[in-house]
């Protein structure tokens, strides 16, 4: 028995493991962390997210249409599980325009006027920018402290909200500054779907399809069957967003982004397929000054990536052809005239092989539910980049759908 250590800390098994109430990550790096799916979150009578609290002071961040919507049951929630002077709320700009280092100095700066000490916590009620920016301001206050993220977008609830990543735009480029940060809990409700724009929610549908055409073709089936997902039951009233079809597509997108995360949490491998759709989308973003979203821009590039695909031969005409055909009837753009030219394109790829350590680790479609990297610059001629932009183009010109 001499040298050898027992250790008597009782470690899960990595992986992510899923339950009614939600998902459970533990990763190999020894994160673990919890992404809760419930109901009527800010019911009183709900007290998952009080238990996150703690009895910790709160410096709560929502954004103008939040507040608008959420503001008064988010407040009644705190004023009931918080004690009396121990919690803030704080309305902050949105808009990727906004997702800013000031951005995020100025939610330190509120949390600090707040009296924040490093016990507390930030609590971000919102969409994406909203936990990025926060998320982000955690991450550097006082050296980081606790954050809870409440997901109200699609986008929140099956990416930003289930990963660990925060960041802000700068230096003309999206998510120049950021951290690897693990929320203290993260709260999907998917009643707040109800209130969503439609706009929203296809963006929402664009990180979801990226899901299926990288990982499950069956999913990938669901949403040509009902491209509507989301949208067929919304009518503004909380209590009739939901069916079992957006229960299926919610769950199952979220633990597919999970187990996809689990193994690389902190991206030291900068191959990732649910980058799948994020190569040429900064530039499509940030070059077009922002007029598409992001997950427009996701839609855009991941129809671009299936055409380069298509082109050197690894993906069939057919794969190609139902990538571009659901996201057209999901209503996404695939083609954004200003942007999609080949000098931009030829810079955004440029820009990606840089950043990722002189790799270019282009995700592209092989099938429906299988993708491959294309990893060196080299490897993807101009002459195939302005062959698909020209079909990309074609593509955004169909009337049919
Ligand atoms: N950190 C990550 O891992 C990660 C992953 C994916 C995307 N992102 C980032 O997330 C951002 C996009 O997030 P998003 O798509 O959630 O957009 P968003 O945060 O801008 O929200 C979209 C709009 O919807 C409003 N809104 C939010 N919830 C609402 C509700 N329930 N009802 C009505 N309106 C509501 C918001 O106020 C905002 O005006 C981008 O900056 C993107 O880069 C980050
Ligand atoms: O939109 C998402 C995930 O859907 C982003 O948060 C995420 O950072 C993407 O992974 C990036 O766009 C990838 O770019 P990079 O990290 O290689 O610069
Ligand atoms: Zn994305």
């Amino acid at each position: 028995m001499s040298g050898q250590v027992l250790d008597r800390v009782d470690h899960p098994p990595a992986g992510v493991r899923e339950d009614p109430g939600g998902f459970d990550l533990s990763a190999p790096d020894g994160t673990r962390y919890r992404v809760d799916l419930t109901t009527a979150v800010l019911d009183p009578r709900n007290t998952l997210l009080a238990r996150h609290l703690e009895g910790r002071r709160v410096v709560a961040f929502v954004s103008p249409a939040v507040d608008r919507l959420y503001g008064d049951r988010l407040r009644a929630y705190l004023d009931a599980h918080a004690r009396r002077g121990q919690w803030t709320l704080h309305v902050i700009r949105t808009g990727e325009h906004h997702k800013t280092l000031a951005a995020a100095e100025h939610v330190c700066a509120l949390a600090k006027a707040d009296g924040l000490d490093r016990h507390g916590l930030m609590l971000a009620v919102g969409g994406g920018i909203v936990a990025d920016v926060v998320g982000f301001a955690a991450s550097i206050y006082a050296r980081g402290i606790r954050y809870i993220k409440v997901n109200t977008t699609l986008v929140g609830q099956v990416d930003v909200g289930v990963g660990v990543k925060t960041g802000v735009n700068a230096l003309q480029t999206k998510n120049m500054f950021g951290a690897y940060h693990p929320a203290h809990a993260s709260l999907n409700d998917p009643a707040f779907l109800a209130t969503l724009p439609h706009r929203e929610i296809r963006c929402g549908l664009a990180e979801i399809v990226k899901m299926a055409v990288i990982l499950d073709d069956g999913l990938f089936r669901t949403l040509e069957r009902h491209p509507d997902v989301f949208r067929r039951l919304g009518d503004g009233d909380p209590d009739h967003s939901h069916g079992d079809l957006e229960t299926y597509v919610l769950r199952t997108s979220m633990r597919l982004m999970m187990e996809e995360l689990c193994p690389n949490l902190q991206e030291h491998d900068l191959a990732r397929l649910v980058d799948f759709g994020h190569t040429f989308s900064p530039v499509v973003e940030t070059a077009g000054g922002h007029r598409l979203e992001h997950g427009e821009a996701v839609a855009v590039d991941m129809a671009l990536s299936a055409h380069v695909a298509r082109l050197l031969g690894l993906a069939d005409d057919e794969t190609c052809e139902r990538v571009v055909r659901l996201l057209r009837r999901i209503g996404l753009p695939v083609f954004d005239p200003l942007t999609c030219t080949p000098g931009l394109m030829t810079q955004a790829l440029r820009a990606s092989w840089q950043r990722r350590g002189r790799k270019l680790h282009l995700v592209v479609p092989t099938g429906i539910g299988k993708a491959a990297f294309v990893e060196e610059l080299e490897d993807l001629p101009g002459e195939v980049l302005v062959a698909a932009l020209e079909a990309l183009a074609a593509d955004g010109e169909r009337r049919d759908a």
